[in-house]
């Protein structure tokens, strides 16, 4: 009896381990030890370490270690072998590589949300998917929908200059619902209208979510889906994902809607003038694909797809753009220097933004590039390697390890810019730009799995900054010391970033030449 219980109990402590320890193959385990490393438990690693950890300090660890190790370390966590990198050399080498293309562990925490879309997925699907998917954000169709930018940006300024003689407001409440109708609008052809509902389930489902998976990576012992949901985070992020799924239908129906009635490709497709091929925009790709095959792309694939984008195509930007005007209005004098060049290109005319103009702002883009620097919105990028990776002057790193490299450390690195908490636009002078390693900049990361909504992201920031910038004048409220980042995927503040905002446009500003000098 004593025999058949001291039995039971084992199997289910081999059971409880075997839930909690990612398993490694055995050569991964045995090449992988001859990386250099803090010397911890072994497979256990730094999990300890992480448990005692709040989520703001979890990157200032990492940074530790690569200081003692010279931007490159490898640790466990549970189990899961991570080889961190952040030598620009090193990171040239995983990113700019076709094969090293799969996506690490965590992003399976993901997959309840964007199952297998184009962000966590891998292998060949992806590389598909992403030879489908990357005309629909070709220039042309970018170009086009200037118009669309230009529009919601237009509304958010006036709600922004409507509400402003109240006090100070919430930079999020404006920008969020705004880049999600901007992205419902340009990539799925239909009009939400966030900003008018004010309705903010999503963007809010989003953030907890979001932290939530930050939490789970933190307390690694959690991985699997029925432990997870055991907890009161993961049962609230089973009920956050019922919003996000509701949201992305709510979005593909509404399409469908007008799909369907057109059965032909509708006026937004259009030939793209060097190949003659048809360019299409990102949701009436989807519907084609699915019309036309529907076994190899269901309907659950168009889904996967929307989330996606949906997700990177507003989290994102929105959140650039909140850091950057909170950062402007701590630097009054960057702020009018931007004005200026605003006033340049638009005097005191109120008329809408046109590709020309944008191409003008020359120092509205240092801005945005620095603030993507300073404050990178997607903070860690990790890979799962399918082959070894082999690097110069250092042991290969084995297939099966995990591969960390987080833009937020990078680009906080003096060797690489000299007083980084200092933000300074002109680091993004060309000369600046072409004496540095092209690989110490990857807000988009860069290579293959780059972000696909890198050009989109760059137009619509230049279209909010400059919108806000030429009707309201920014001061900020929330202090730099009041506030911590949490790299949850997606770099969120801990504390909602407030500002106060004036009416500009009747005020000139005082350059040389405005005053006839
Ligand atoms: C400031 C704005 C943005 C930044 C800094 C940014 C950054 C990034 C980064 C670093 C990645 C790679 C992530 C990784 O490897 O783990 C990525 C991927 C991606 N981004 Fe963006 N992004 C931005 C805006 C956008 C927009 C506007 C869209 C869509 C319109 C978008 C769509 C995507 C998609 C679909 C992927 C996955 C691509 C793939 O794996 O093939 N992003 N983004």
């Amino acid at each position: 009896m004593w025999l058949l219980c001291l039995l039971f109990v084992a199997v289910f402590v081999l059971f409880i381990l075997q839930q909690i320890f990612h398993i490694p193959p055995l050569r991964t385990i045995l090449k992988f030890a001859r990386l250099p490393g803090p010397v911890r438990i072994p497979f256990v690693g730094l999990a300890l370490e992480l448990l005692f950890v709040e989520p703001w300090d979890s990157l200032n660890l990492i940074n530790k270690y690569c200081k003692q190790y010279n931007d490159f370390f490898n640790a466990y966590v549970l189990g899961v072998p991570i080889a961190v990198l952040q030598d620009p050399d090193d990171i040239k080498v995983v990113l700019s590589s076709n094969y090293h293309i799969d996506k690490g562990v965590y992003y399976k925490f993901l997959e309840p949300w964007l199952a297998g879309g184009l962000i966590p997925s891998g292998g060949d699907k992806w590389r598909t998917r992403r030879r489908l998917l990357n005309p629909t954000f070709h220039n042309r169709i970018l170009e086009d929908n200037i118009g669309n930018f230009w529009k919601n940006t237009r509304f958010m300024t006036q709600c922004m200059l409507n509400n402003c003689a109240t006090g100070p407001i919430k930079l999020k409440d404006y920008l969020n619902p705004c880049a999600l109708d901007i992205i419902c609008e340009t990539a799925m052809g239909v009009s939400l209208n966030a900003q008018s509902s004010k309705n903010q389930d999503f963007t809010n489902a989003i953030q907890r979510y979001l932290e939530a998976l930050l939490f789970r990576v933190l307390n690694p012992y959690l991985k699997r889906e029925w432990m997870w949901k055991l907890t009161p985070h993961g049962r609230r992020s089973t009920e956050d994902i019922k919003t996000l799924h509701n949201y992305g239908r709510n979005v593909i129906r509404q399409r469908m809607a007008n799909y369907s009635s057109a059965k032909t490709p509708d006026q937004s497709d259009m030939e793209d003038g060097i190949r003659g091929k048809k360019l299409q925009p990102f949701m009436d790709k989807l519907l084609e694909l699915n019309h036309h095959n529907p076994g190899s792309w269901t309907e659950d694939d168009v889904h996967e797809e929307v989330n996606s984008v949906l997700f990177a195509g507003h989290d994102t930007s929105s959140g650039t753009s909140v850091y950057a005007l909170w950062i402007l209005g701590h630097h009054p004098e960057i702020q009018e220097k931007a004005y200026e060049e605003l006033y340049e290109i638009f005097g005191e005319d109120d008329r809408e933004v046109m590709m020309e103009d944008l191409q003008k702002m020359i120092y509205l883009e240092k801005i945005i590039k620095e603030t993507l620097r300073i404050l990178p919105i997607v903070p860690v990028i990790m890979r799962q390697l399918s082959q070894d990776l082999h690097l110069a002057g250092k042991p290969s790193i084995p297939a099966g390890a995990n591969v960390l490299i987080s833009p937020f450390l990078l680009h906080r690195n003096d060797k690489y810019y000299p007083n980084p908490d200092t933000f300074d636009p002109e680091r993004f002078g060309r000369e600046e730009c072409a004496t540095r390693h092209p690989f110490a900049y990857i807000p988009f990361s860069a290579g293959p799995r780059s972000c696909i909504g890198q050009k989109f992201a760059m137009l619509q920031l230049k279209v909010i900054l400059s919108t806000v910038l030429r009707f309201c004048k920014i001061t900020s409220v929330t202090k730099y010391e009041e506030v911590k980042f949490i790299p949850a995927v997606v770099l969120h503040s801990t504390v909602p970033i407030e500002v106060r905002v004036e009416p500009r446009l009747t005020e000139r500003p005082k350059t040389p030449q405005s005053l006839g000098l």
